[in-house]
């Protein structure tokens, strides 16, 4: 019997042992050529995909409802089928379609075919709301415990319920740019809820416009960059930023270390008709031979205030890498704080909730450098209570949480003597 998107859910059930199997990015098992992807066409992709981080949105609260019906643990791709399952009839998709296919990628597996019958009876005894009253997903504890800290527990909350809804598209607009129907938001970013293929949507072509969450669209406007100023952006791919800042009419230059990220923001200066310089290179060496009016520092980072966008990260981060990227946002900064003029501006940020990726940063810098000041200027859009007593800005998931949220970010304009 034909089982109507079989291959798209087997292929997530693959993307789903990748990452919570082997400890893999999802954007990188994505990439792979020889990846659970392989040989789907476009659309069974984007199915796949969008079922996986669905599930990874969600494993917590499934798993605690499949426990009573499993006596012992399954096979990992059989527990990952029965998520995916679970999930998918949460989502409103018809049982019987998601127990088939569920049954048929199971028998039809290697070693798992025995379980074809435990499969279909467990999810039969799935109710037919999976996802109500179903407690949001929490964060793994090394990240929860210092945002309880930080926070409280309610915002904590707050933000793993808007991690565990489908975030809205946010673009970034130019002048007179022709964009698809959404959202104003008050920071000016258009926000959509429908999605589909972003190249398919209106004003693609045009390049009036280019994905960016609307906190992200924060730094640039912080920076306040003006036409024919030398602006520099530092780790600056995939290039939402370099794209804002070309479109104030400022004369960027643009560096990263990873070649392959840089071709990213290529494609997007070409499709949106702007221009800047790219330079591939280690900013804590690369010497630019002259001091920029403003210079944007968005530093690698746990990215942990991007979880709504990327679920698998709790998956596979353990929170192990922080304390080095932190030392290298603190390079960084000094070298960002080397390279701008007397009387120029840096705006240091990271999408991370973290305090010491953000505000402890910050203070850091205060100390290292005393004629340092942090700047707090006038952001339309921006609610007062964002700011942070220091003079930075933290934006966090659960803000504007009616609307979908927004990614988590600190960001702090500085400015006087370096
Ligand atoms: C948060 S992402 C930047 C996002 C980007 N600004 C945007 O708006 O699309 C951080 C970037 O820093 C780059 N990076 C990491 N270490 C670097 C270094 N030592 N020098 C230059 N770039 C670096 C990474 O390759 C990555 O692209």
């Amino acid at each position: 019997m034909a089982v109507e998107g079989l291959a798209a859910r087997a292929a997530a059930v693959g993307l789903l042992g990748a990452v919570l199997g082997e400890g893999r990015m999802l954007a990188e098992v994505l990439a792979d050529p020889q990846g659970p992807l392989q040989g789907l066409p476009p659309a069974e992709r984007a199915r796949a995909q969008r079922l996986t981080l669905a599930v990874l949105r969600h494993v917590e609260g499934v798993d605690r409802l499949l426990e009573p019906h499993l006596r012992k643990a399954p096979p990992r791709m059989v527990r990952d089928v029965l998520r995916l399952a679970v999930v998918e009839i949460g989502m409103g998709g018809a049982a019987h379609g998601a127990v088939n296919a569920a049954v048929e990628i199971v028998r039809r597996g290697k070693r798992t075919g025995a379980y074809a019958g435990l499969v279909n009876a467990v999810l039969r005894k799935v109710p037919e709301a999976p996802f109500a009253g179903m407690v949001p997903q929490r964060m793994p504890r090394w990240l929860r415990q210092p945002l309880v800290h930080a926070y409280g527990r309610e915002a904590v909350s707050a933000i793993e319920a808007v991690q565990a809804g489908v975030p809205p598209l946010d673009l970034t607009l130019r002048a007179g740019a022709v964009a698809p129907e959404g959202e104003m938001l008050p920071t000016g970013s258009l926000r959509l809820e429908e999605k589909g293929q972003v190249s398919a949507l209106a004003g693609y072509e045009a390049g009036g416009w280019w994905v960016q969450d609307a906190a992200a669209a924060l730094a640039v406007r912080l920076l306040a960059p003006v036409a024919g100023e030398r602006v520099l952006d530092l780790c600056s791919a995939p290039g939402g930023k370099t794209l804002q800042i070309a479109a104030s009419g400022a004369q960027v230059v643009a560096v990263d270390l990873s070649g392959a990220r840089m071709g990213r923001v290529r494609e997007n200066l070409v499709r949106c008709g702007l221009q800047a310089e790219l330079v591939v290179a280690d900013a804590l060496v690369w010497e630019p031979g002259e001091r920029f009016d403003a210079v944007l520092l968005d530093a690698p980072c746990s990215a942990t205030g991007t979880i709504r966008r990327h679920p698998d990260l709790p998956f596979v981060k353990d929170g192990s890498e922080v304390e080095g990227l932190v030392a290298l946002q603190a390079a960084l900064l000094d070298r960002a704080l080397g390279m701008v003029k007397p009387g120029g501006r840096v705006v240091f940020c990271t999408c991370s909730l973290l305090p010491e990726e953000g505000e402890g940063q910050l203070a850091a810098a205060l100390a290292r450098h005393p004629g340092l000041r942090v700047e707090r200027v006038e952001v339309p859009g921006v609610d007062p209570a964002w700011w942070t007593e220091a003079g930075g800005l933290r934006l966090r998931p659960d803000l504007w949480a009616a609307r979908g949220g927004m990614d988590g970010f600190f960001m702090a304009r500085l400015e006087g003597v370096f």
